[in-house]
C-alpha cells in the first residue's frame, strides 16, 4: 500500500465517546446520524444512495476502496450520506470495469470521512446503546466545541429528509412506447428501482415529493409507486394522503421501504424508530404467503408497528424479517396495493426479490 501522511480525525458521539482516526476525503466536520452497513461490497451503491443522507455511515466490511469506483454503479447523482467511518481505507485499487479512485470520488463530492477506526469497537457501541447522533471531524483539538455543535444537531426522530432529496421537477424514465405507465413519487428514489421497472416494460414518471394525487393521477398511470428515502415517514402527510387515495379508488400500488411505511401510516398503522435499524445485503426474510425464505437488501431504522398491523382487519402480514420477527411487508387485502420494508432493487445485493417487481407488473397488467 502506498503509504501516506494523514491528518488525524475523530469521531465523536453524542455522549461524548471519542474514537480515534485519520482523515480521507476533504478536512471540516460533519454531522448525522451514526449507522452501520455489514455489506461486504457495494460501497458506492452505499454512499449514492438518497435513504441514507443525513447519516454518517460506518462500514463493517474492513477494507473500503480496494475495487475503486465506476460511474455507472451509483443509485443517484452523487454521494449522499454525511460521512463515513472505516477500517482500512484502501488508496489502491484494482477492477477492470473502475474508472477512478475511491478516494478521489470522496473529494470530488466534498465527503469527509475518517479511516482507521476500530470500527468492531464502533459497531458493538452503537449496538448496544442504539442510534445517535455523531460527527466527524479533522478539527481535533476542538473537542469542547464540537460537542457543543453536536448538541445542536436535530434528531433522526421527526425529521423530513425526503423533501430535501426528491427531484425538484417532474422527469421521465424508460421508453415512452413501453406498456405500463408508472406514476412514482421521487422521496428518494435509488436509479436501480427505476432501471428494474423500465426493464419490465414500464414508462415512469418520476414525481417531486410535493407533487398531488391528482398531479400523479393526470400521467393516467396503469400502477403507483411509493419510493424509499431518507428520515422520518411520520412528517410526510402529503405522502400518506396520495397513498390512502390510491388505496381508497382501488388502484394499483407498489412501495419499498420509506414507501412502504408511508402505505402503513396512511391505514393508521404506526411507525416507530428501532434501536439500530437493518442495514446490510445478507438480511433473511420469510415470505409468509409463499412459505420461501429470501436474502435481502435493507437499509431502514425506522419500522411499522406489528401490533397495529395485526389490529388491522385491512391489512396483512405478508413478509417477516427472520432475524428479528418485525414486519417486512403488507398488502392491503383485496386490493392490488403490497409494500416492502427492504430493498428487492438490491444495488447493492441479493437479487432474491425481485419477483416484487413481477408482482406488480402482473398487478397492472390485471
Ligand atoms: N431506505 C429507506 O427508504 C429508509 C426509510 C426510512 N428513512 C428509514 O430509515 O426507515
Amino acid at each position: 500500500m502506498k503509504y501516506k501522511e494523514l491528518k488525524k480525525a475523530i469521531l465523536l458521539l453524542e455522549d461524548g465517546t471519542i474514537f480515534e482516526g485519520k482523515s480521507v476525503g476533504i478536512d471540516g466536520t460533519t454531522i448525522g446520524e451514526i449507522c452501520y452497513n455489514t455489506g461486504m461490497t457495494g460501497y458506492q451503491e452505499i454512499f449514492t444512495d438518497p435513504s441514507y443522507f443525513g447519516q454518517i455511515m460506518v462500514t463493517t466490511n474492513a477494507h473500503i476502496g480496494n475495487y475503486g469506483v465506476n460511474n455507472d454503479e451509483v443509485e443517484s447523482d452523487g454521494i449522499k450520506i454525511a460521512g463515513l467511518v472505516c477500517r482500512n481505507f484502501s488508496y489502491e485499487y484494482s477492477r477492470e470495469r473502475s474508472n477512478g479512485s475511491l478516494e478521489d470520488y470522496l473529494k470530488e463530492h466534498g465527503l469527509i470521512s475518517i479511516t482507521d477506526v476500530d470500527t468492531r469497537a464502533v459497531v458493538s457501541y452503537i449496538r448496544k446503546h442504539g442510534a445517535m447522533n455523531a460527527l466527524v471531524s479533522t478539527d481535533v483539538d476542538n473537542v469542547e466545541g464540537l460537542m457543543r455543535k453536536l448538541a445542536e444537531a436535530p434528531s433522526m426522530v421527526g425529521l423530513d429528509l425526503a423533501s430535501v432529496v426528491s427531484t425538484k421537477e417532474p422527469y421521465y424514465f424508460g421508453d415512452e412506447n413501453a406498456t405500463y405507465k408508472v406514476s412514482a413519487l421521487d422521496l428518494g428514489i435509488k436509479k436501480n428501482i427505476l432501471r428494474n421497472l423500465a426493464k419490465r416494460d414500464c414508462y415512469i414518471k418520476v414525481y417531486p415529493s410535493t407533487a398531488t394525487f391528482d398531479e400523479m393521477a393526470a400521467f393516467n398511470p396503469d400502477g403507483y409507486f411509493l419510493s424509499n428515502g431518507p428520515g422520518d415517514p411520520e412528517p410526510l402527510e402529503s405522502a400518506q394522503e396520495i397513498a390512502k387515495t390510491i388505496i381508497e379508488k382501488g388502484l394499483t400500488l407498489f412501495g419499498i421501504c420509506l414507501g412502504h411505511q408511508i402505505i402503513a401510516l396512511s391505514q393508521g398503522i404506526s411507525t416507530y424508530k428501532m434501536h439500530n435499524g437493518h442495514r446490510g445485503i445478507n438480511h433473511p426474510i420469510k415470505n409468509l404467503v409463499t412459505g420461501k425464505g429470501e436474502i435481502t437488501s435493507q437499509n431502514h431504522g425506522f419500522n411499522i408497528s406489528r401490533e397495529d398491523v395485526e389490529a388491522n382487519e385491512n391489512v396483512e402480514i405478508t413478509h417477516v424479517h427472520l432475524n428479528d420477527n418485525t414486519v417486512a411487508g403488507i398488502a392491503i387485502k383485496d386490493k392490488k396495493v403490497f409494500s416492502v420494508q427492504y430493498h428487492p432493487e438490491a444495488g447493492p445485493g441479493p437479487n432474491d426479490a425481485t419477483y416484487l417487481f413481477d408482482q406488480f407488473i402482473d398487478n397492472m397488467k390485471s
